[in-house]
């Protein structure tokens, strides 16, 4: 699903205009089209409204709500709270007023009148900012989103709640906390990034009369991942097929202390459909790791008394990778001297994708340069303190621009970065970025970023396009997910459990 930026969105708007509609047309039909919403889910005759505007364009389509409502027979208050409006076709708007049963207040005139407003409604309609607010909220506003925040009204929001950001997703001061936002044509950037995306509550897109045609070329940056999207990157096994059709994967994976992530990661593999996993382990944790995942071969990396690598495991390490199709480094690895220089060699030697996870990154964090040699795809996973350490930064800064930092990474360092957490990000070096909505906080446990891993190389073994692969498998182990939560509980769901959950959602898929 295409969600649209500040500027993109602004570009519909003209192209639409172009093609024949007025500014003024689209005004009429986005505050109908908050009316028709209002309509279809509550009886508005006699209920009190109050709706309050800002003086810019999302005011505009707070006043012909306004009017609309009015029509309809609701008591309606328009509340000015920064003054009268100051665009063209919100002064239009607020004119076709004058000759309706609305009240007019304002709030720098009345600001008592408006609390018991607020406190007394059955609805109110948030149109004070739009697309076009920056920053924090104005200090005089604070007590009236203080009342809005304690009145028991049913709270809508004219395509933002007012004092988030639509482009980045930011709260910087207090913010209209909606039950539910209408937007316009298509949704936008806040709609869908924390913490802007908490407080729109429902969120219903409604048509204003720009043509399909128009929405559907529109360039767009971010996409929400839907579950037609990922069905269509599978596609059927043929029946003459045999093992070698559907990918080898090398997993570098385990250490001593850290088998669990190996088994989990290799199991993933497997579920998800690769036609032959390798996997790369000391020696001394094969024992525990064959005997829970019985289906891959297994490369035994044999350390001397020094603990350096022998050098007849190293061509055989060497010797997997250049049969491989994909290549998973890090789940449980460790960040020993011997890992670090494993993995180094691992990545400026690969011909194939390499997925890199959990230590890998944290090793490829102290050696950021080596991106720069590698010609083949790299998919780096990692969760917002891994995502720190890359950046040099702390988690909490990470997560406050989950989307620019993702963006910018892939960008600048020429990878597919999954930044995960709630939201999972998928960024492309071209800028593109998608957006994972399937998950729940009961996959917030050890070994589900493992779990992920495993399917994310193996679909990527299996020849699927990578960012294909990152973005299919970021949702349908999130679905996963969500499925283990219903069936078990959120508490007590294991990272294991999403494997068991793989094959109804293949099911599904295969259909
Ligand atoms: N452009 C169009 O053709 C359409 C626009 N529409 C509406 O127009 C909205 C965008 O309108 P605008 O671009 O006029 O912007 P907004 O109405 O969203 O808000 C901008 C106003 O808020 C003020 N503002 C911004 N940040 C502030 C801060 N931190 N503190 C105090 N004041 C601040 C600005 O000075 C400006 O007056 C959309 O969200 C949508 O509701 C709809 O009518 C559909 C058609
Ligand atoms: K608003």
């Amino acid at each position: 699903m295409k969600v649209l930026n500040c500027e993109q969105s602004k570009e519909l708007e003209k192209k639409a205009v172009d093609a024949g509609m007025s500014y003024l047309e689209l005004m009429e039909n986005a505050g109908a089209a908050a009316v028709r919403f209002m309509r279809k889910k509550f009886s508005l005759t006699n209920k009190k409204v109050v709706i309050l505007c800002g003086k810019g364009n999302n005011g505009g389509d707070g006043f012909v709500a306004g009017r609309l409502l009015s029509e309809y027979g609701a008591q309606v208050s328009v509340v000015l709270v920064d003054g009268y409006p100051v665009t063209e076709i919100a002064k239009t708007m607020f004119s076709r007023l004058s000759d309706t049963a609305v009240r007019i207040v304002h709030y720098a005139d009345n600001a008592g009148t408006v609390h018991l407003l607020v406190s007394g409604a059955d609805f109110i309609l948030d149109a004070i900012y739009g697309t076009g607010f920056h920053g924090s909220a104005a200090e005089n506003l604070l007590p009236l989103f203080h009342s809005v925040r304690h009145s028991s009204a049913t709270v809508i929001a004219v395509d933002m709640p007012s004092g988030a950001n639509c482009e980045t997703g930011a709260v910087e001061g207090e913010c209209i906390k909606a039950d539910y936002t209408v937007t316009f044509s298509t949704l936008k950037n806040g709609h869908m990034i924390r913490p802007a995306q908490e407080y729109c509550g429902e969120i219903a897109v409604a048509p204003i009369g720009i043509r399909s045609d128009l929405i559907n070329s529109q360039e767009h940056s971010l996409e929400v991942t839907e579950q037609a999207d990922v069905r269509s990157y599978f596609t059927p096994r043929n029946q003459e097929s045999n093992k070698g059709d559907y990918g080898r994967l090398l997993c570098l994976c385990g250490s001593d202390g850290m088998a669990g992530a190996a088994v989990m990661s290799a199991k993933a593999a497997v579920r998800c459909g690769a036609g032959l996993v390798n996997v790369a382990l000391p020696r001394s944790i094969y024992p525990i790791v064959a005997s829970q995942v019985i289906e891959p071969i297994y490369t035994l990396l044999d350390y001397d008394h020094r603990g350096n690598l022998q050098n007849d495991s190293l061509t055989a390490l060497f010797y997997a990778l250049s049969s491989a199709s994909a290549c998973l480094i890090g789940c449980g690895l460790g960040q020993s001297k011997q890992a670090t220089e494993l993995v180094l060699e691992l990545i400026s030697k690969s011909q194939v994708p390499l997925i890199v996870d959990a230590d890998g990154i944290n090793i490829l964090a102290e050696n950021i340069n080596i991106l720069k040699t590698v010609q083949v795809p790299v998919i780096l996973t990692p969760h917002p303190g891994e995502m720190a350490r890359l950046l040099q930064t702390s988690a909490k800064d990470v997560q406050a621009h989950r989307l620019a930092y993702a963006r910018d990474f892939a960008k600048e360092h020429n990878v597919i970065l999954v930044l995960k957490g709630a939201g999972t990000i998928i960024a492309e070096p071209n800028g593109m970025a998608h957006l994972n909505m399937t998950g729940n906080a009961g996959m917030a446990k050890g070994g589900s970023g493992d779990v992920l891993a495993g399917m994310l190389a193996s679909f990527a073994a299996q020849g699927m396009d990578p960012v294909k692969a990152a973005v299919g498998a970021v949702y349908l182990h999130g679905a996963a997910g969500d499925r283990c939560a219903k069936e078990f509980s959120k508490t007590a769901m294991l990272p294991t459990d999403i494997l068991d959950m793989l094959p109804g959602l293949f099911l599904e898929i295969e259909q």
